[in-house]
C-alpha cells in the first residue's frame, strides 16, 4: 500500500509524468518563506522593454492559454535584475484554480493566490533557439506575477474579451498589439531563485523572478479563465482549471530578495 500511495501521489493527473524529476535539485514551483529570503544588495533593478507590436496571437495549448510574441529579434527584452544577459520575451500564460482559494504555482508564506502570470523569456545571447535554451541552466528567465481578487484590470480585459475565441484546445486567434508591461505591478520589488519549468519537460533552466506585489483582477475576469477548456472541440468538455503544479522541495536553494 505504501509504495502504490507514493506512486499514485507521484503521477499528477494533469501531467501524467513524474511530479518530481528523478535527481531534480532545482524544481519549481516552491513556497517562498518571506523570513528565509535573503536581501541581496548586489541585485540590480529589472529593466523591462516590450514592443507591443511584437505580439502575434493567443493560443489554447491544452495546458493554459499563451500570448505569443515574435522573438526573432531583440525588440521585447528584459535585462538586469539577477540576469547576466538580456533575455527575449517569447510568451506569457497563466495558472489558476477552480475557486479563488488556490490557483497560483508559487506560494508566499504558504498562501496561494487565485492565479499567477508567467512571462517567459530566453537567453538569445548565448543560445540560437528557444528549444536549445530550455535545456541550459541559464537558458530561461520567467517573471511571475500573482493575481489577487480586487478591482477590474483594464489591461487584462482586452485579453479576457478574446478568450471565448480560444475556448477549445488547439484554437488560436490573431492578437496584433498588446503591451504585457501593463500586467506588471508598479512596485519593483522581487524574489529570485534558480528553478525549472513547471510543466513537462520540467527542465532546470529557469531563473525565476517573482514580483512581491500582486496585480488586482475582478471575479468576472477570473471566471473568464475558468470557462476555457482542456479539451478539443467535439470532445467531452473538461474545464481548464487547477492547471498548477504542486509545490516542490526547496532542497539546497536560497531565495534572494531585491528589497529589505
Ligand atoms: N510554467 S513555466 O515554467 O513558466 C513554462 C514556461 C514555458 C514552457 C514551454 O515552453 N514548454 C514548451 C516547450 C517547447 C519547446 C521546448 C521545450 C518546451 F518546454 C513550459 C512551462
Ligand atoms: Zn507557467
Amino acid at each position: 500500500a505504501c509504495c502504490s500511495y507514493r506512486l499514485r501521489d507521484a503521477l499528477h493527473p494533469l501531467w501524467q509524468s513524474p511530479l518530481t524529476i528523478p535527481g531534480g535539485t532545482r524544481q519549481s514551483p516552491i513556497n517562498i518563506q518571506w523570513r528565509d529570503s535573503v536581501y541581496d544588495p548586489f541585485l540590480k533593478p529589472l529593466k523591462i522593454s516590450y514592443d507591443p507590436t511584437t505580439c502575434l496571437h493567443i493560443w489554447n495549448n491544452g495546458y493554459s492559454f499563451l500570448v505569443e510574441f515574435d522573438d526573432s529579434t531583440d525588440r521585447s527584452i528584459i535585462v538586469g535584475g539577477p540576469l547576466e544577459n538580456q533575455y527575449r520575451l517569447k510568451q506569457f500564460h497563466f495558472h489558476w484554480g477552480a475557486i479563488n482559494d488556490w490557483g497560483s504555482e508559487h506560494t508566499v508564506d504558504s498562501k496561494f493566490y487565485p492565479a499567477e502570470l508567467h512571462l517567459v523569456h530566453w537567453n538569445a545571447v548565448e543560445y540560437p533557439t528557444f528549444e536549445e535554451a530550455v535545456m541550459e541552466g541559464n537558458g530561461l528567465a520567467v517573471i511571475g506575477v500573482f493575481l489577487k481578487l480586487g478591482a477590474r484590470h483594464e489591461g487584462l480585459q482586452t485579453l479576457v474579451d478574446a478568450l471565448p475565441a480560444v475556448k477549445h484546445k488547439d484554437t488560436v486567434i490573431e492578437f496584433d498589439v498588446f503591451d504585457p508591461s501593463c500586467l506588471l505591478p508598479s512596485c519593483p520589488d522581487y524574489w529570485t531563485y534558480a528553478g525549472s519549468l513547471t510543466t513537462p519537460p520540467l527542465t532546470e533552466s529557469v531563473t525565476w523572478i517573482i514580483k512581491k506585489k500582486p496585480i488586482e483582477v475582478d471575479e468576472d475576469q477570473l471566471e473568464a479563465f475558468r470557462m476555457l477548456l482542456f479539451t478539443s472541440d467535439g470532445e467531452e468538455e473538461k474545464r481548464m482549471v487547477d492547471n498548477f503544479r504542486p509545490l516542490q522541495p526547496l532542497m539546497d536553494r536560497t531565495v534572494r530578495s531585491s528589497f529589505q
